[in-house]
């Protein structure tokens, strides 16, 4: 087992990460308040490692209400928010109680916004189980659900006490599932870590194989270059915004095509072959450090084709992204591998150009 510290004063915690830990009550008695717990977790997750929580809860002295959602993205809705409210004042919970995240990152996004606003914030862990939930969504405090208009567009940045990530739980993992989540380790690479995109370049058989030094580097890597950012800008004041590499594009491919067809690390796929390409044309990378964006990408399986959809379609959703200032859409673009800027001052027929050629062809 091994613990890092995301650094944010009075609101630090730990994320443990390590196999065999969802049974370890002494790493989740400091993170739990005075009162009950309730976990909640989605339909497919619960059958496999409900019990082994429920357990922990329970040599704590903590036998927990259980609220199960359907599995999916569409459950990350504002309606599931009353639904986990009206569960816990139904069993009477005050403001003692700690919520417990057990599932990937919609149920953790939910969860924690749950907690942020649950008579005005309880205490919350975050006990992710996919790959895509423990390098990245259980980690930072954003919390939130979808609104059909836009992604994530409701939601509250709230820190939990602890995550506890325990890799075991990858071993059930389908493939595409895993695959998704590896599209936010190719992320940290580019916006500031070349060393690791290097690597990653060169180790992605043995992560894609799951071997077990492999993936523990991945998401020890992934977690501490998360946390560092987080540490340095919370809020998304400034530079934590490099966190949504990709997601302009892919926030839009999601909400355009309904939540779900595509899985959220398949949009930020292709959301970053689409940024490598934007920031071609405009001639911050070289053609060359856009091919090794694109072969990584592939290499992983992920996709890098966009829906074909109206120019238009894709637009007026990326319009309302959290980042647009003053009315501008911000792009977060490469300056090269390693190295993200953010930026308002992207022309329009660029970003149509390629719109359309990621709908098209894809790289060229
Ligand atoms: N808050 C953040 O900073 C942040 C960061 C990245 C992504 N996100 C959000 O996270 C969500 C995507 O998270 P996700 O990819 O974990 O999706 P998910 O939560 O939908 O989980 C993926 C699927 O795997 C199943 N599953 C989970 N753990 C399993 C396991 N161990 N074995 C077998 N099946 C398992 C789930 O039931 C689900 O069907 C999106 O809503 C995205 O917007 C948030
Ligand atoms: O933690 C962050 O900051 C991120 O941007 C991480 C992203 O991978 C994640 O998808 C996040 O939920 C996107 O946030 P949003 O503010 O663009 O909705
Ligand atoms: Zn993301």
């Amino acid at each position: 087992m091994r613990s890092l510290c995301v650094d944010l004063g009075q609101r630090s915690y730990p994320i443990h990460t390590g196999t065999g830990i969802l049974a370890d009550p002494s790493l989740f008695a400091p993170a739990l308040s005075k009162g009950p717990v309730a976990v909640v977790t989605d339909s497919n997750v619960a059958p496999l490692y409900l019990e082994t929580l429920q357990k922990t809860l329970k040599a704590l002295d903590k036998p927990s209400l259980t609220i199960i959602l359907p599995a999916g993205e569409e459950s990350k809705s504002l309606d599931n928010i009353q639904e986990i409210a009206g569960r816990l004042l139904s069993a009477g919970y005050g403001r003692d109680c700690t919520l417990c995240a057990l599932g990937g990152g919609v149920v953790g996004d939910i969860t924690g916004f749950a907690a942020a606003v649950y008579q005005r914030g309880v205490a919350y862990i975050q006990v992710p189980t996919t790959l895509l939930a423990m390098v990245d969504s259980s980690v930072g405090g954003k919390t939130g659900v979808n609104h059909p208009l836009g992604k994530n567009m409701i939601g509250a940045f709230y820190q939990p006490q602890a995550v506890i990530a325990d890799t075991d739980t990858l071993d059930s993992l389908p493939e595409r599932e895993f695959r998704s989540g590896l599209a936010e380790v190719i992320k940290y690479g580019l916006i500031n870590d070349q060393g690791f995109f290097s690597w990653l370049e060169d180790h992605m058989d043995a992560v894609l194989a799951r071997e077990p030094d492999a993936l523990t580097k991945v998401i020890r890597h992934s977690c501490k270059d998360k946390a560092d950012i987080v540490a340095r800008d919370e809020l998304e004041g400034g530079l934590r915004a490099i966190l949504n590499l990709g997601h302009t594009f892919g926030h839009a491919i999601e909400a355009a095509t309904g939540y779900g067809q595509y899985l959220h690390g398949e949009a930020v796929a292709i959301g970053m072959v689409m940024a490598a390409d934007l920031s071609r044309r405009l001639d911050l990378i070289r053609e060359s450090e856009q091919d090794r964006i694109y072969a990584l990408v592939k290499a992983t399986g992920l996709p890098t084709l966009a829906p074909a959809l109206p120019v238009a379609d894709y637009l007026g959703f990326m319009r309302v992204d959290k980042k647009a200032e003053e009315g501008r859409v911000r792009f977060i673009l490469l300056r090269g591998i390693g190295s993200a800027v953010i930026t308002g001052d992207v022309p329009p027929a660029a970003v149509t150009q390629t719109l359309q050629a990621f709908m098209e062809h894809g790289h060229a």
